[in-house]
């Protein structure tokens, strides 16, 4: 191993030599600072110079426990021998001819894999894009023009990208909308099921009832091209819905002629212990925007759904230059089958299970966490004002940088800024996630 190489071979250890960050690392943020747009933030600004497995090292030696994934994207592992693999003899052969003028057997390949993992076992096709956001826009022009309606839906807490439509799609203003519209028009904002913040118990059909009826009563079943909802809320804070809401959500759907789209772009690809989030509640959905974990890092994204649908778009009418990039492809290829290969649904689920019972244990000694919610190896605390919903952004902050200076890579979200989400690699170690917890709760105990 070259002393810059990552992937499963580094060292799988917490190992902190400098300060955080140190010396390296500021210098290269000095000069970062003189030419980057200080709107591109970093949550914690040590300068990678490997990773693997479930660690990220540092220019100065650090080696940090990646609870973080890049934003769930390097479920495999970073540096993943068949994405490594793929990708090397890809690059090798051809980089770019663009899909639209000169295809390629790859892109073929990762929509036969897409169609044949995504919820259902009707007629599949899929379209492949580079970004989230582009798959998003793509699942709305794909559903206006199969119904010949306008109206998209979106709910509460909801997150779907930062280009115009999707940040019109998107709910929290700060650091998302704010000062970047006018915003596209036709898009509506429901309610969504969010247990932990609702002022009364209900059930997933009692919100989904909710849900509907401000649709029905403020846009109209019949001006509605799709409803687009995250499985489980990702930026918004890990929200799982109550039981039975996206069932009933989605098959309203059905019944109105609106196209029901999954944006499983964070909860997808074995991130929730099934290949998507909408398996959990066996929904299938009509279309399913997919990015993140499907390449291992590289940028891919897909719209996957029902060949009527797909089909609908006129010949031309969906594309990119680099959509379906070859190389991206053979990365996606090497990330599917190492889940494949390492039953990484099963993993997530054994994430769970570590995750969910030491946080409630930790949560019974500390009130601070008012929730412990998710699914698979997309887990989340929520932090509020002791016996109260009220949240606690500043703890929330404080706990983050406490667990950054000891070495572990977290990440915050949610509407309030009160959420601690973990996003380990699926191919993280045992010893290494128990390691972060420990972690975890001394900065927890210590300040709360
Ligand atoms: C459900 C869901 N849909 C769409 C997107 C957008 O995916 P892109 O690849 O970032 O465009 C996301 C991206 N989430 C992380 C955004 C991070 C940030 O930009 O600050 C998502 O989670």
């Amino acid at each position: 191993m070259s002393t810059h190489e990552g992937g499963p071979g580094l060292p799988q250890e917490r190992r902190i030599v400098t300060e955080i960050p140190g010396p390296r690392s500021q210098e290269i943020h000095a000069r970062r600072q003189a030419v980057v747009a200080a709107g591109v933030g970093s949550v914690l600004p040590v300068y990678v110079e490997k990773a693997g497995g479930g660690v990220v090292v540092d220019v100065d030696g650090n080696s940090l426990i990646d609870l973080a994934s890049g934003i769930a994207v390097t479920s495999v592992g970073n540096s993943a021998p068949a994405v490594v693999q793929g990708v090397t003899e890809q690059v090798a052969a051809f980089t770019h001819t663009c899909f639209m003028v000169a295809p390629y057997e790859g892109y073929v390949e990762v929509c036969e894999k897409l169609a044949a993992l995504t919820p259902g076992d009707h007629a599949k096709k899929a379209a492949l894009f580079n970004s989230g956001a582009e798959a998003v826009e793509n699942a709305v022009k794909i559903a206006r023009v199969h119904t010949g309606r306008d109206a998209v839906v979106v709910v509460d807490h909801a997150y779907h990208g930062r280009t115009n439509l999707t940040m019109a799609m998107t709910a929290k203003n700060m650091p998302y909308k704010q000062g970047f519209g006018p915003f596209a028009g036709e898009v509506y904002r429901a309610p969504m099921s969010y247990p932990f913040r609702e002022p009364a118990p209900i059930t997933g059909p009692e919100a989904a009832a909710r849900t509907i009826e401000v649709i029905e009563k403020q846009v109209g079943a019949d001006n509605v091209a799709c409803v687009v909802i995250e499985p489980v809320l990702g930026e918004g804070g890990f929200v799982v819905p109550a039981p039975g809401y996206l069932t009933a959500v989605s098959e309203w759907c059905t019944a109105h002629g609106v196209v029901f789209v999954a944006d499983e772009i964070q909860s997808g690809m074995c991130r929730t212990g099934t290949w998507f989030a909408s398996e959990h509640e066996d929904v299938v959905p009509d279309l399913v925007t997919v990015a993140k974990g499907v390449a291992g890092g590289l940028p891919l994204a897909a719209v996957v759904g029902r060949s009527e649908m797909m089909d609908a778009v006129h010949g031309g009418g969906l594309g990119g230059t680099y959509g379906g990039n070859p190389v991206a492809c053979a990365a996606a290829l090497g990330a599917i089958a190492t889940m494949e290969e390492l039953d990484l649904n099963a993993r997530a689920r054994a994430i769970e299970a570590t995750m969910t019972e030491r946080l409630r244990i930790l949560a019974d000694k500390a009130p601070a966490i008012g929730d412990v919610r998710g699914r698979g190896a997309m887990i989340a605390i929520e932090i509020v004002r002791p016996g109260t919903t009220e949240p606690d952004a500043a703890l929330t902050s404080a706990i983050a940088t406490g667990c950054h200076q000891q070495g572990v890579l977290m990440l915050t979200c949610g509407t309030f800024g009160n959420v601690l989400r973990f996003l380990p690699p699926l191919v993280m170690p045992d010893h290494l996630l128990d390691e972060a917890l420990d972690v975890l709760e001394e900065v927890v105990t210590g300040l709360v």
